[in-house]
C-alpha cells in the first residue's frame, strides 16, 4: 500500500460546500473577495448552510432565530463558571460544547430540520460561551446577549460589556467571512468523520473544535501574536525570525497544505491590520507583521495563511490573544455544521486503510518470563 501522509492530495470525497480552484476560494461558488467586500456574516452563513443567499425576508428570520438562541442554558454556564480559570479558551469551548448537547432534547435527532435548527443554536451560542469565560475569569459577569443585535455586534458588546464600537463590529464581521469555510480542513474533516458514523452534531462539532485547536490548525493564530510578543519591537525581527529559521522552527502563519503561491484571505486580513494601526496610532505590530512577511517569504519562498495577520487585527481589536482561535471556532462552526448536513445527507462510513509497518509473528510471553 502506498501512503500519502498527511492525506496530501488525497481526495476523500464530494462537496458542493467550498472550493479551493487555482488558489481562488469560493463558498457555494462564490468568491470570498466579493462576498467579504458586500455581504455580512449572516448572510454567509445562510448560504453555506442552503446553498444560496437568503432573501431578506429569510434574513430577517435567520437573525431573529440567532437572538433567540444565544442565551446559554443556566447549567452550561454554571459549569463554565466552575472551570478553573487558566482554563485555555479552546477546552472551554470544546466542553461548553459538548455540555450544550447535554441540554437539547433533540440532540439524537439527526434528521435535517433537526440538525439545520442545532446549526443556528450553536452558531449563536459559541460567542456567548467565548464572551462569558473572557468575562468569568476576569471576575467579571458575563453579559446576557442583546436581542437587538447583529451577530458580531452582539459578540463586541458580551466581551466588553458597552455599545460596541462599530469599526471593531465591521472587522470582526469581515474575519468572520473570511474563516467560515475551507473545504476538507483538518478540523471539517475530523467532523465529517463523527458524523459519519451516524454520531450526532454536538459530538461532531466538539470533535472538530478539539482539531482546530491545534498549533498546526486554528491554533496557529495565537502562536503568531506569541512571536510578535516575543519580538516585541521592530528592530528585532531579523535577528529573532532568524534564528528560529537556522534552528528549523517553523514560523507560524507561513505556509498552507494546499495554497502554495498565497492565500487569498491573506491580502484582507492584512489591509484590515493596516487600517486598526492605523486609526489606533500603533503601528508596531503591523510594522513587525510586514518585516516578518518579507523576511519569512524572501528567505523560505512561504507565504502568509489567514492566521497572520488575523493575529494583529485582533490585538489592535483589543483582545488577548488566547481568543483567537475561539473567533475562528465561532466562524468555522458555520462551515463545520453545513458539512455536518452534507455528510448526513449521503453517507458512508469514512474509515482509511493504515500501511503495517510493525513487527510481525509475535507470540505471547508469560509475564514472568518478559
Ligand atoms: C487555518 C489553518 O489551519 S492555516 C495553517 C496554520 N498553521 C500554521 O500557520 C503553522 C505553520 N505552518 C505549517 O506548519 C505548515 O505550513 C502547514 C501545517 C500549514 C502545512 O504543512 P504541510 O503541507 O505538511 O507542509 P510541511 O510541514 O511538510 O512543510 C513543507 C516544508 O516547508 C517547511 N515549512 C512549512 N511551513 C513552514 C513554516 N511556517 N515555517 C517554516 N518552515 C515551514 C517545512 O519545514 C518543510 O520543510 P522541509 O521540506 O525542509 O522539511
Ligand atoms: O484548509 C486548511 O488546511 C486549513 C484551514 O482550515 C484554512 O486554511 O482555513
Amino acid at each position: 500500500m502506498s501512503v500519502a501522509k498527511g492525506l496530501e492530495g488525497v481526495v476523500a470525497l464530494n462537496s458542493q460546500i467550498s472550493s479551493i480552484i487555482d488558489g481562488v476560494l469560493t463558498y457555494r461558488g462564490m468568491n470570498i473577495d466579493e462576498l467579504t467586500e458586500k455581504a455580512n456574516f449572516e448572510e454567509v452563513m445562510f448560504l453555506l448552510w442552503n446553498g444560496r443567499l437568503p432573501s431578506q425576508s429569510e434574513l430577517d428570520q435567520l437573525k431573529q432565530q440567532l437572538a433567540a438562541q444565544a442565551k446559554l442554558p443556566m447549567g452550561v454556564l454554571d459549569q463554565i463558571k466552575s472551570y478553573p480559570k487558566e482554563t485555555h479558551p479552546m477546552a472551554v469551548l470544546r466542553t461548553g460544547v459538548s455540555a450544550l448537547g447535554l441540554y437539547d432534547p433533540h440532540a439524537e435527532d439527526n434528521s435535517k430540520e433537526a440538525n439545520l435548527s442545532k446549526a443556528i443554536s450553536l452558531t449563536a451560542k459559541l460567542p456567548t460561551i467565548v464572551a462569558a469565560l473572557y468575562r468569568i475569569r476576569n471576575g467579571l459577569e458575563p453579559v446576557l446577549p442583546h436581542p437587538e443585535y447583529g451577530f458580531a455586534q452582539n459578540f463586541v458588546y458580551m466581551l466588553h460589556g458597552k455599545e460596541p464600537d462599530p469599526v471593531a463590529v465591521k472587522a470582526i464581521d469581515k474575519a468572520l467571512i473570511l474563516h467560515a469555510d475551507h473545504e476538507l480542513n483538518a478540523s471539517t474533516f475530523a467532523a465529517r468523520v463523527t458524523t459519519a458514523t451516524l454520531s450526532d452534531m454536538y459530538s461532531a462539532i466538539t470533535t472538530a473544535i478539539g482539531t482546530l485547536k491545534g498549533p498546526l490548525h486554528g491554533g496557529a493564530n495565537e502562536q503568531v501574536m506569541a512571536t510578535l510578543q516575543e519580538i516585541g519591537s521592530l528592530d528585532r525581527v531579523d535577528e529573532v525570525i532568524n534564528g528560529k529559521l537556522d534552528n528549523k522552527e517553523k514560523i507560524m502563519g507561513f505556509g498552507h497544505r494546499v495554497y502554495k503561491n498565497g492565500d487569498p484571505r491573506a491580502k484582507h486580513l492584512k489591509e484590515m491590520s493596516r487600517q486598526l494601526a492605523n486609526q489606533t496610532k500603533d503601528t508596531t505590530w503591523y510594522e513587525m507583521s510586514v518585516k516578518i512577511h518579507e523576511l519569512v517569504e524572501g528567505k523560505k519562498g512561504l507565504k502568509p495563511n489567514v492566521d497572520f495577520y488575523s493575529a494583529s487585527t485582533y490585538h489592535y481589536l483589543g483582545i488577548p490573544r488566547d481568543l483567537f482561535t475561539p473567533i475562528f471556532a465561532m466562524s468555522r462552526v458555520t462551515g463545520w455544521t453545513a458539512h455536518v448536513l452534507e455528510q448526513y445527507n449521503d453517507n458512508r462510513l469514512i474509515r482509511p486503510r493504515a500501511a503495517y509497518t510493525g513487527p510481525t509473528n509475535q507470540s505471547y510471553i508469560p509475564i514472568e518470563e518478559r
